[in-house]
Parts: C-alpha cells; structure tokens; sequence
C-alpha cells in the first residue's frame, strides 16, 4: 500500500453517497466521511468539500413522470442545495459555509480572486466550505458540468495539494467493473496517458454524472499542477480509516512536480506580467528577507494599468524583486499605497484583504 500524506485537501463526495435513494439526502455514507473530516482538522490539516447531490436531494419534491427538464431540474437543485447543506452541518460544530459557482465565476480574474480569498477566509476561521455547482443559475453553457472537474478547480483555486474523490466504485478499473466482471483495480497511476482515459466509462448509475472520465480528466488538471488525486470508495468506511492512517487505497494519481513548484513555475513563467509595483527598502527585504506579503504600506509607485488578480512585477528602484497577484486594482492602489493595512477600508470604501499581495502568490525572481 503507497503512503499518503498531505495538508490541505479537496474531498469531493458524488451524488451516489449523498443521496443513495436518488430522491432525499440520507446520512448513511456520510458519517465515515465527517469523521475522517473532523480527524483530519483536529490533527491540524485543511479541508473543502466538494459536494453533489442537490438534484438528488430535491428530486422527490417536483414530482415528475417524465424525464427531468433543465428548469425542472434547477428547481430540484434549489430545494436540495439546502438540504445537502443541512444535511453536512449535523456532522459538525463547527459551521459549513455554502459556496455555489459557475464555470463563468472560475474564468473570470475578478472573481476567482474573490472565490480564492473566500476560500482562503473561510479555511482561517476553521470553518468548512462546502461547493457546489450554482445549478439554479447555469445552463450547459456556464457550466463546469461535473463535479469531479469542479473538484479539480477548486483544488486549483484553493491551492490543495490533494483531491480525494469519493465515489461508488474502489478506485479506477481496467474496465468498467458493473459491465466487466473481469476488471481489476489500479492502485497507482503515474502518468495519464491516452490509454487510461480509454479505460473509463460513463456514469454507473443514473444519479451520476461523468463516470470514470470526469474523475480522470479531474486527476489530469490536479497532478499537472502538482495536486496528487486519489479515487476512493466512499461507500467503505473503512477506507476513511486507512486515510486516517496516512495509507492509500483505491487508486492514487500521483502528482508530477511539487503543487508549491509548479505554482511557482506557473506564475514566474506562463502569466502574463500586466503591471509594476515599485516598493522600498523595507517592503523588498520583507518579501526577500522573511517571504512576507506585499503591504500597501511599502508601496511607492504603481503602472502598467492592471487589475485585481493581474500578474505584476514588483521592482525595488526599477530592479525585479518578485513577481506576484495584485488584490487591487492598479486605481485603487495609487490612493492606499504608503497607508496602513488599516486605512484601505476607509480609504476605498471595500477592502480586499490586508495585503496588496498574498505572500503564497509571490515569487522571488
Ligand atoms: N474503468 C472504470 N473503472 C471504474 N468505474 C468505472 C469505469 N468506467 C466507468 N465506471 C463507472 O463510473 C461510476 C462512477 O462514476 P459516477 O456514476 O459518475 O459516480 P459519482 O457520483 O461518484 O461521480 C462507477 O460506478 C462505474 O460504473
Ligand atoms: N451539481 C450537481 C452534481 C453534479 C455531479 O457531478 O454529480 P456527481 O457525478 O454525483 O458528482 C448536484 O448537486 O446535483
């Protein structure tokens, strides 16, 4: 059995274990998995869930004898999403926070830096985002679509190491096992070639969307960027256990590169520089010396016109120090630079946050 060991988590749980009677939300799947959730945070580690099942949950409440239309089934989704919710918050004493995005919310810069904040905020004051798809807003066209790529995203938004995907299956089969009796499982994959995603099947019961290939897909996303993903059977609690005990089973996707590397290759290399932040003395020994976060308070001029959630080079007397994500909008920032973390609320009337640049996304140059 492979070791697993991580920090920061994504633990997407399908429909099959929320609502296993595909009409209501039922607990019987979920208290191995509050558990392991509550273990895990208690041991110091951070979690965000991924759940689906609002459709699910909400199906017994528009009676239908027909195949569910689109409005139909968001009219589902908005009566399950409360329940789904209600229905992790009885596991807890600490508070779920609800987080319902669009595909649109991931691509746009503004918000994904809102979403990522959210996260980050969220994940400070000990409580447990639980995400869904917003499917009472979005149509086909807006949306992620499934959620184990949306687990994927929002392991990338929230800069995870780990994507654990819940299913109601042991891992990944060398077929699909409900129609191949012969199938064996795949403990570890290490590279996602074009054959693996041969291997995968659609959607195993009619509550699931996506099958193995959303879930290999999702893997994809995660380990290119240094996320291993791992594919459980959440229908066995005894696989919570043996992740408790830091040992992997059903089948683990490792990660390529460090995710910390290749965040750091990501932004140093692939994003595009939109501005320049030139700062002090102090502020350039601060990000250096002690890897703090950009302050406004060392700020001392600003250019290139860019917006919150823009890449920027900060320069220290027009030298590159580092180059990171702006919070604020290069307007905003000409009236707060030089002020106290303090004064950016008065001062703008919204804050962002205390810092103008998170440390986690700065990069030395
Ligand atoms: N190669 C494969 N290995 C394992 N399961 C597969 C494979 N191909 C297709 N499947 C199907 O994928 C299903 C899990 O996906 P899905 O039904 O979308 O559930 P979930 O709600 O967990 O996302 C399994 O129940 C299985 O029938
Ligand atoms: N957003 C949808 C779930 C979509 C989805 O991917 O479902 P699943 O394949 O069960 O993880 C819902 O809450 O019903």
């Amino acid at each position: 059995m492979n070791n697993f060991s991580w920090q920061r988590a994504v633990i997407k749980v399908g429909s099959a274990l929320i609502a296993p009677e595909g009409n209501q939300c039922s607990a019987r799947y979920l208290l191995p998995i509050a558990r392991f959730i509550t273990a895990s945070r208690e041991a110091g580690k951070e979690i965000i869930v991924v759940s689906s099942g609002s459709v699910a949950a909400g199906r017994s409440k528009i009676p239908i004898h027909h195949p569910a239309s689109i409005a139909e089934k968001q009219a589902m989704a908005a009566i399950g999403q409360t329940q789904m919710m209600a229905n992790w918050q009885r596991f807890f004493d600490f508070p779920c926070a609800q987080v319902l995005l669009t595909a649109d919310d991931l691509h746009d810069r503004t918000r994904y830096v809102n979403i990522k904040n959210t996260l980050r905020e969220l994940l400070l004051h000990q409580a447990l985002p639980i995400v869904n798809e917003n499917d009472t807003v979005a149509v086909n066209e807006l949306k992620v679509g499934d959620n184990d790529n949306l687990g994927a995203y929002t392991a990338l938004v929230a800069h995870a190491d780990t994507l654990i995907i819940c299913s109601d299956i042991d891992g990944l089969y060398t077929a699909d096992p409900r129609k191949h009796s012969d199938a064996t499982l795949i403990p570890k994959v290490s590279e996602i070639t074009p054959a693996i995603y041969g291997l995968a099947g659609g959607a195993g019961t009619a509550m699931g969307t996506g099958g193995m290939r959303t879930k290999i897909e999702a893997a994809d996303k995660c380990t290119k960027s240094g996320i291993q993903t791992l594919i459980v059977n959440g229908r066995n609690g005894q696989v919570f256990d043996a992740l408790a005990e830091g040992r992997s089973v059903g089948t683990l996707f490792t990660a390529t590169q460090s995710s910390k590397r290749a965040r750091r290759l990501w932004l140093a290399h692939t994003l595009k520089t939109r501005g320049i932040i030139n700062v002090d003395a102090g502020a350039k020994q601060a990000i250096v010396d002690r890897g703090a976060s950009l302050l406004p308070s060392g700020i001392v001029t600003v250019s290139g016109g860019f917006s919150a959630g823009d890449a920027v080079e900060v320069r220290c007397n027009n030298i590159p120090v580092a180059k990171g994500l702006a919070l604020y909008d290069e307007k905003d920032l000409v009236q707060i630079k030089g002020l106290k973390s303090h004064q950016i609320g008065e001062t703008l009337g919204y804050d962002s946050g205390e810092v103008v640049i998170h440390r986690d996304d700065l990069v030395l140059l």
